[in-house]
């Protein structure tokens, strides 16, 4: 998986990243869009597994690049106290807090959840669901991965677990960065805790050197091949996993 030929820096995502076409692209379950889906879909069921079935748990669930989606909160919400989302983006951020305060115009993540609902075995549920999501997400901060503090000017207690689904992969240009922002976003997490990404353009076996040395035991590891030929996006696979940390 190449590097793309031009980075996308953040500052790009700051003024060119619309998140509603983002939403609706990806994540609109009943468009035509059959690949998003089939990627979705394949995500919500590796996000049940890793929460529901696995019983990934805890305090504290920190969301790293959490964009303008909600799905990858679904399954975990069931298993911790509070969650913490972050994005680099004003726009994204506002999004977010769009459909967390039910607002006119927020987008409809209802096929989403009860799909996870299905999953759960609980489908009828579904708007009690998306209630208890709005509850347990208590800040949506500004994040930069590629910060120490990726926070700033921010500091949290260390939470249990911390999750990113497609944003390392976006924020960062090499393998070199790509390893420097574990080592920032691992600062936010307890040792023993646990974290699980999706990820894009790296090998299977770079992003597995990359755990070990930020100081990961690697728990679960899973790749789907994809041939992505839509035009927002380049990548070739879609990886899954969980790794604890290391105790210092
Ligand atoms: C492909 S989107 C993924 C969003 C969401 N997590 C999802 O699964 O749909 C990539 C995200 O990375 C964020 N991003 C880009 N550069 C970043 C940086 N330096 N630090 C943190 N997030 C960044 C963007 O704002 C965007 O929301």
């Amino acid at each position: 998986m190449d590097s793309p030929a031009s980075f996308t820096e953040g500052e790009v995502y700051q003024k060119d990243f619309d998140p509603v076409v983002y939403l609706e692209t990806y994540y609109s379950l009943s468009s035509s869009h059959c690949q998003g889906n089939e990627i979705l879909e394949w995500t919500l069921r590796s996000l049940f597994k890793i929460f529901f079935s696995d019983g990934v748990k805890g305090d504290i669930l920190i969301d790293i690049g959490s964009g303008p989606s909600i799905y990858q909160l679904l399954s975990a919400s069931e298993n911790f106290k509070e969650i913490i989302a972050s994005d680099y983006t004003d726009r994204n951020r506002q999004e977010l807090e769009k459909w967390l305060k039910n607002e006119p115009g927020a987008f409809d993540w209802t096929p989403v959840v009860k799909y996870v609902c299905e999953l759960e075995r609980d489908r009828e549920k579904w708007a009690e669901k998306e209630e208890k999501l709005r509850k347990k997400v208590k800040q949506v901060l500004k994040c930069d991965v590629t910060k120490s503090n990726i926070l700033d000017p921010v500091s949290l207690p260390q939470a249990d677990c911390l999750l990113s689904t497609l944003c390392l992969e976006a924020a960062c240009k090499d393998l070199n960065s790509y390893c420097a922002a574990l080592t920032n976003i691992s600062s936010l997490l307890k040792p023993g805790g646990q974290r699980r990404f999706s990820c894009l353009y790296l090998e299977r076996e770079s992003v597995e050197e990359a755990l070990r040395e930020a100081g990961y035991d690697i728990q679960h590891l899973e790749v789907i091949p994809i041939s992505s030929e839509n035009a927002l996006s380049d990548f070739g696979a879609v990886l899954s996993l969980v790794a604890c940390k290391q105790p210092a």
